[in-house]
């Protein structure tokens, strides 16, 4: 199988919201998690997208994880790799978007590296290196309030310098609307003054489409689904890609069993989401103090799932407003009080799919990589968009046989997104 495209994703969701991207836009895609055994039998595909759960982890060991990511991809043919960051930029100023796209910019030889997360289609804008989300700076937008990253500062060139050792400057829109040609001559200008990484505006896709097309002349870029967009279109320009980009029918086969819904994300939007499933389903609000003080919350969530589950979807949800997520913080400590609660949405999506669940979906990157890998899965193809950013996966090689899975960003969705997925997984 050599590939075109590669991608080392640093959460699951944003690895699955870059495949959909990538199928949508001509690349047949699969997306694994970690790098896959060499057992396992991957369709023949265009783009490969790796996922990682690397956020939060510390610096020097995400580095260790994409760079090994990084290998196997050019040994399968990529000529580029694109590290999949968050469309808000999700790190701290000690976080691993800055560390990661040097140490990958190294592995490949040096030399400046373009970075966007800009996604229109989500609302994500970058101008004069400032994210939108939205209507609102990053650092005004509910990212201020994340449970791991909160996001304090909407200047991406600041952001990326507290976490780079080398120089980040600007690629401006006026130069981004003169076309490549242009934005070319200015990367090769900053590379040779010794800048390290550049961020470039972004607002329409037509920007991401010349940043694609510069980007994908070089090793590595850094970006969001609307870089893999513009990565795509270049490609299929190019002529490079034989396949029409046709997506492999087993990926919308239907699987049967139980459905249920795990959520670990406390944004606004998944709150949102969550309040208007009540409505049609079961949900259960677990207790996350005494999730912390022991498994008997688990142990209850699990009872309490098996007496409904049989009759229809039930949701099972850690996820907490602002308030009370801070509150738990300064109890158990950030890194502690998530990694907890993690660990207990994945206990309990995992005893779901003992008991018959073949139909999950899970709210939140972190929550989602913590119950994916509880449940070994080892890869996804890639099945029709429920919402932006959110395809149908289907399993490929699961132990437990084939399931279906939606792994939904926090940020992402409408307000009926739960009954939207379930609707769209048969
Ligand atoms: N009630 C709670 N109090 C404190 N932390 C919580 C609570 N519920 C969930 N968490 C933790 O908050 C974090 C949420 O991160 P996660 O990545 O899953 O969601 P997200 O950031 O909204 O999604 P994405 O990364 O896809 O945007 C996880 O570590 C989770 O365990
Ligand atoms: O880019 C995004 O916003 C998402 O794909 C994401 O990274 C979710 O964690």
């Amino acid at each position: 199988m050599a590939i075109l495209l590669g991608s080392i994703a640093d959460d699951y969701t944003g690895a699955s919201d870059l495949a959909n991207t990538l199928t949508k836009n001509g690349l047949r895609t699969v997306q694994t998690v970690g790098i896959p055994d060499p057992s396992l039998a991957l369709p023949d595909v265009d783009a490969v997208v790796v996922s990682l759960k690397i956020r939060s982890v510390p610096a020097s060991d995400a580095v260790t994880a994409a760079t090994s990511a990084e290998r196997w991809l050019r040994q399968r043919g990529a000529s580029h790799v694109l590290y999949k960051i968050c469309s808000t930029f999700d790190s701290t100023d000690a976080g691993n978007i800055g560390p990661v796209t040097k140490a990958l910019s190294d592995a490949a030889g040096g030399g400046i590296v373009l970075v966007t997360p800009a996604f229109p289609e989500t609302g994500r804008t970058v101008y004069l290196g400032h994210l939108f989300v939205g209507g609102q700076p990053l650092n005004e937008s509910p990212l201020k309030d994340h449970p791991l990253n909160p996001m304090h500062d909407a200047n991406l060139v600041r952001v990326l310098t507290r976490q780079s050792h080398g120089a980040v400057e600007l690629i401006d829109l006026t130069a981004i609307a003169a076309g490549p040609g242009v934005v070319k001559a200015r990367l090769e200008a900053l590379s040779a003054a010794g800048v390290t990484a550049a961020v470039a505006d972004a607002i329409f896709e037509r920007d991401l489409e010349t940043l694609g097309e510069v980007a994908l002349e070089t090793p590595v870029s850094t970006g969001a689904s609307g870089l893999g967009l513009g990565l795509a279109r270049a490609l299929v320009r190019s002529g490079r890609i034989s396949s029409g980009g046709a997506a492999p029918t087993d990926a919308i086969r239907p699987v049967g069993g139980l459905s249920a819904i795990v959520a670990g994300s406390c944004s606004k939007a998944t709150l949102r989401q969550l309040e208007v499933a009540e409505r049609s389903m079961p949900v259960l609000r677990l207790d996350p103090e005494r999730l912390l003080a022991g498994p008997d919350e688990i142990t209850a969530a699990i009872s309490w799932a098996g007496d409904r589950i049989a009759a229809g979807p039930v949701v099972i949800a850690a996820s907490a407003a602002p308030e009370t997520v801070a509150r738990l913080q300064s109890l158990y400590g950030r890194e502690a009080s998530g990694q907890a609660i993690e660990t207990a949405t994945s206990i309990i999506a995992a005893e779901l799919v003992a008991r018959g669940v073949q139909r999950l979906v899970v709210a939140g990157g972190e929550t989602s990589g913590a119950a994916v890998d509880r449940l070994a899965i080892p890869a996804f193809l890639i099945g029709p968009e429920i919402a932006a950013g959110v395809p149908v996966l289907r399993t490929v090689g699961n132990a437990q046989g084939d399931m279906l899975l939606a792994l939904k960003s926090g940020n992402f969705g409408g307000e009926d997104f739960f009954a939207a997925a379930l609707a769209m997984m048969h």
